[in-house]
């Protein structure tokens, strides 16, 4: 219940909503409250004048008028809060989706290396939703409910003590008996969860890479693997359900049997004469809402259980710690004066592994310098640590252990955001977003003019494939860029890095899929991006690696080797050994080439 609360407490700002929706819902309570004791002045009327003791027409005309007033201001104010209500959810919505979008974005790479896509925004939906639904509940159920029960029980009291007895012993008793079920409805809630995020989690994945589903022809086994978690969630709810409904039947019974005492008292105390007909009807009419809280128990036991579920969940989320100085938290004034000083990238003594343990570092005591202008190649087996290596000089890990410097200050000092903005990347995939050529060219650019569009298009040898576009700059280009061949997608990565314009290039090169023609469009695009800047190449073509300024060979996450192509060409080690496997069409020498993603 704290977690909701909590929630509540980082909302503040709706506090006139909340505070709106208390003070309609108490006002709904007191009108339904009215309506009993104007029936119950009305049939006192009506025997009156039957029986011939007196009493006027008028009056009941009257009463029926207060009834009116009476409902009609019910159902006017039932509407204002209900439209309170809906706002006050949909605001808290938007609150609760933007703080867990804006703390994603602030979660270090490598929390989502444990997470899939998919259940993040299952797990969105769902805590949002069943928090939001419980605020609303709440709100229009809740002080209504609590009215009329305090309500009914000093009317009660007033007229017949062991009525409100009765009536005083039913809440707590089904309170209890509701939360008891509750704990072990929990159990399978929790287990259904599981099973829709993974559900989810997978649902993402496959409609993300539908290519690899039809090609693999997998279409059967993913729809039957996604069932299959949804019909355990069915299994499971099956044995809630069951259960949930058989304890309620049972507190039900109970609630019977305790209504039927009450009745028979009002009955019995009215037929002695204790009270006139009207009180009866007041009685049993008072009686009757009454019990609707104690039935409607189960739907508030069961949405508060999701929602204090979900707000765990929600800040399971919350508190995970932050990415280091995110961008989205680090202070702007914290400026970096970059140095001009050699070397501008350089690992001390670095170790790194992915897990907790020193056992399985992924690099280990790399020392390296690299200067100004210059292009370096990381070559080594394909898994050796080439793509960590550079994801440590982003900061997208931390080292483990030694330092990593750019332009002499440590990348642990340095505010990411100011790094970032020094390095750009051309990944092996395009990685592109939906949206046209334009927003995905200025992508994290302000500020682009059409020539600067131009320009670096042509640069980067894209002009001329999107000027053969109908809508040129505007054209959208689909999901991560589907519409697009895969040589187009990398000139237009390539012109996003131009405009970026940082001084260190980071650039993983596109394996295979591109045809000797795009091949060489991409190369001169990248020949241009290179130009000035200091360049990491993740090398996959012998022709790359052969005209960068030295080469670094991994071996086991250790350096194996630092040298000009012509030096490492003669040492014997990895470069020279490819440099032999170069254009044979041997099997185990094609085998060899793959381990190390090397294309010739
Ligand atoms: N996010 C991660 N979590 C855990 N282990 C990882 C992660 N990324 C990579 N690894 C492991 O670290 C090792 C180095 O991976 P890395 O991606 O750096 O290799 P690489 O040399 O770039 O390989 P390739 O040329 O095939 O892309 C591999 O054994 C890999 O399994």
């Amino acid at each position: 219940m704290r977690s909701i609360i909590k929630i509540m407490a980082t909302a503040k700002q709706l506090w006139p909503l909340y505070l709106g929706i208390v003070i309609g819902a108490i006002a709904i309570a007191v009108t339904s409250l009215m309506t009993p004791f104007v029936i119950a002045r009305a049939t006192d009327t009506v025997v009156g004048i039957v029986e011939g003791r007196g009493g006027a027409v008028s009056t009941l005309i009257w009463l029926a008028v207060a009834l009116l007033v009476i409902n009609l201001a019910n159902s006017a104010i039932s509407n204002l809060t209900g439209f309170w209500g809906d706002l006050m959810a949909t605001r808290l919505r938007v609150i609760l989706s933007q703080r867990y979008f804006h703390k994603l974005l602030r979660l270090p790479q490598r929390y989502y290396d444990n997470e899939l896509t998919g259940t993040l925004i299952s797990r969105l939906n769902r805590s949002i939703t069943s928090i939001t639904d419980f605020l609303q509940m709440f709100s229009n159920s809740f002080f209504p409910m609590l009215i009329t029960v305090f309500a009914v029980l000093g009317i009660s009291l007033f007229y017949s003590p062991w009525l409100a007895l009765l009536l005083i012993l039913i809440y707590p008793t089904f309170v209890w008996l509701t939360t008891l079920t509750s704990k072990r409805w929990q159990v399978w809630e929790h287990q259904k969860n599981e099973h829709y995020d993974i559900a989810g989690g997978r649902f993402a994945e496959v409609i993300g890479q539908m290519r690899v589903v039809k090609s693999f022809v997998t279409e059967r086994r993913e729809l039957d693997k996604f069932s299959g978690h949804y019909d355990a969630a069915v299994g499971l709810t099956r044995e809630q359900s069951a259960f949930w409904h058989r304890m309620d039947l049972a507190r039900r019974g109970v609630l019977d049997v305790v209504f039927f005492a009450i009745y028979a008292i009002i009955f019995v105390q009215t037929a002695q004469g204790q009270y006139s007909l009207g009180v009866m009807v007041m009685l049993i009419q008072l009686v009757t809402m009454a019990r609707q809280p104690v039935t409607s128990m189960s739907y508030l036991v069961d949405t508060t259980q999701r929602a204090i579920a979900g707000s765990h969940e929600y800040f399971k989320v919350m508190n995970e710690i932050d990415e280091p100085n995110n961008p989205l938290e680090a202070q702007p004034s914290a400026t970096v004066e970059w140095t001009d000083e050699d070397p501008v990238v350089a690992f001390r003594d670095v170790n790194f592994g992915y897990g907790d343990d020193d056992g399985d570092l992924v690099l280990k005591d790399i020392d390296l310098e690299i200067n100004r202008g210059e292009r370096v190649a990381f070559v080594g087996e394909s898994g050796g640590g080439k793509t960590t290596l550079v994801n440590l000089i982003m900061k997208l890990y931390p080292a483990t252990s030694g330092e990593i410097r750019v332009y002499g200050q440590s990348v642990r000092d340095v505010p990411t955001e100011e790094l970032r903005r020094e390095i750009g990347v051309v990944f092996q995939d395009a990685s592109l977003f939906s949206g046209t050529i334009r927003e995905n060219m200025a992508y994290g650019i302000a500020d682009v003019t059409d020539e600067q569009l131009e320009t670096a298009a042509r640069r980067a040898n894209a002009l001329g494939f999107i000027n053969g576009l109908k809508d040129r700059f505007d054209t959208e280009i689909g999901e991560r860029g589907v519409k697009l061949s895969g040589g187009q997608k990398q000139r237009l990565s390539v012109a996003r890095a131009l405009l970026k314009d940082a001084p260190v290039l980071i650039l993983d090169e596109a394996t295979s899929s591109l045809d000797t023609k795009s091949e060489r469009a991409v190369q001169a695009g990248l020949e241009e991006l290179m130009e000035g800047r200091t360049t990491l190449i993740i090398a996959h073509r012998l022709s790359t690696i052969s005209t960068v300024d030295r080469i670094v060979t991994l071996r086991e996450g250790r350096i194996d080797e630092i040298g000009t192509p012509a030096e490492l060409a003669t040492t014997g080690g990895i470069y020279a050994e490819l440099l032999a496997l170069q254009g044979s069409t041997r099997k185990a020498d094609k085998a060899r080439l793959l381990a190390y993603d090397i294309t010739s």
